[in-house]
């Protein structure tokens, strides 16, 4: 297997620190458009190459080239890859880009929008997917990315709000761990024990609800004992909008 990554900024490396688990670094060929002194860090600690020049993956006969380069240039980015095997699978991580878009530059190779999350880099990431129409059997793409967490093939319709809610979504998730972190110390807990604390409960909620596929209201409700400590703290969550504040925050993103 080879695998191109273009773009090594922060889902590039979480990309592949997850795929360096179950790949062997050979397998990987990294570009990114410049070598500063974090990319020279970030190649010693890996013990891999970060190479400028995008022709050298494309003369790597890649299985699949990964684009995570920002947005607005990754357009740009892909002229540059006219050349490509026609066998060679593009997964475009940049929010935002359409199918045509990227067919209009690459015509009829195989491609498919992608959308992870950080938590790939260890092997617990979210990742939708849309495919175009070149692409007849979504197998090999399932299973390569299966290495980085669940995969869910989406419609292109359906890939843009799938896509808020699980790339997005774990800066969300942060946000609430860091204010129960807070709180906690607030009350006395160091720091420390406090956010291991909120990750294992969040992880455990997380899980249940997967493992069950129950819904989180009836979840809910089996925690808010009647009379009880969680039910309070639930109604001071409605009364400051939780929920509408985290409607509008996938809403803000998904804009
Ligand atoms: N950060 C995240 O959680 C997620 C990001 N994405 C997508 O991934 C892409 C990158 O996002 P981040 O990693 O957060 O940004 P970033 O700014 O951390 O990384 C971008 C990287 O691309 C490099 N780059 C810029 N221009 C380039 C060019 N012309 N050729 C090659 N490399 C170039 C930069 O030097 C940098 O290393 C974006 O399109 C974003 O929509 C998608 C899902 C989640
Ligand atoms: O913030 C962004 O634009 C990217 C897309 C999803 C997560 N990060």
């Amino acid at each position: 297997m080879k695998v191109g990554i273009i773009g090594i900024g922060h889902m590039g490396q979480a990309i592949i620190d997850g795929l360096l688990n179950t790949m062997k670094s050979e397998e990987l060929i990294l570009s990114n458009h410049r070598i500063n002194d974090a990319m020279t860090t970030y190649q010693e600690e890996h013990q891999i190459e970060v190479v400028t020049d995008n022709q050298s993956v494309i003369n790597a006969n890649p299985d699949f080239v990964i684009f995570t380069t920002p947005a607005p240039v990754t357009l740009a980015v892909m002229q540059e890859f006219k050349t490509l095997s026609a066998q060679t699978v593009i997964l475009s991580a940049a929010a935002g880009i359409s199918l045509a878009e990227i067919n209009a530059i690459l015509p009829e190779q195989p491609v498919a929008l992608l959308m992870p999350n950080t938590p790939v880099a260890v092997n617990h990431g979210t990742l939708g997917v849309a495919l175009n129409e070149y692409i007849t059997d979504s197998e090999p793409i399932e299973s390569f990315l299966q290495q980085l967490g669940d995969v869910f093939i989406t419609s292109e319709r359906e890939f843009g709000i799938f896509g808020t809610v699980t790339g997005c979504g774990p800066a969300f998730v942060d946000v609430f761990m860091a204010a129960l972190g807070d709180a906690a110390v607030k009350n006395g807990l160091n720091r420390e024990l406090a956010y291991q604390a909120a990750a294992s409960m969040v992880k455990g909620s997380a899980s249940l609800m997967q493992e069950t596929n129950i819904a989180p209201d009836v979840l809910k409700d089996q925690v808010t004992t009647p009379g009880g400590s969680t039910i309070r703290g639930v109604v001071a969550l409605e009364q400051h909008a939780f929920r509408a504040a985290v409607i509008d925050a996938v809403e803000a993103s998904n804009g």
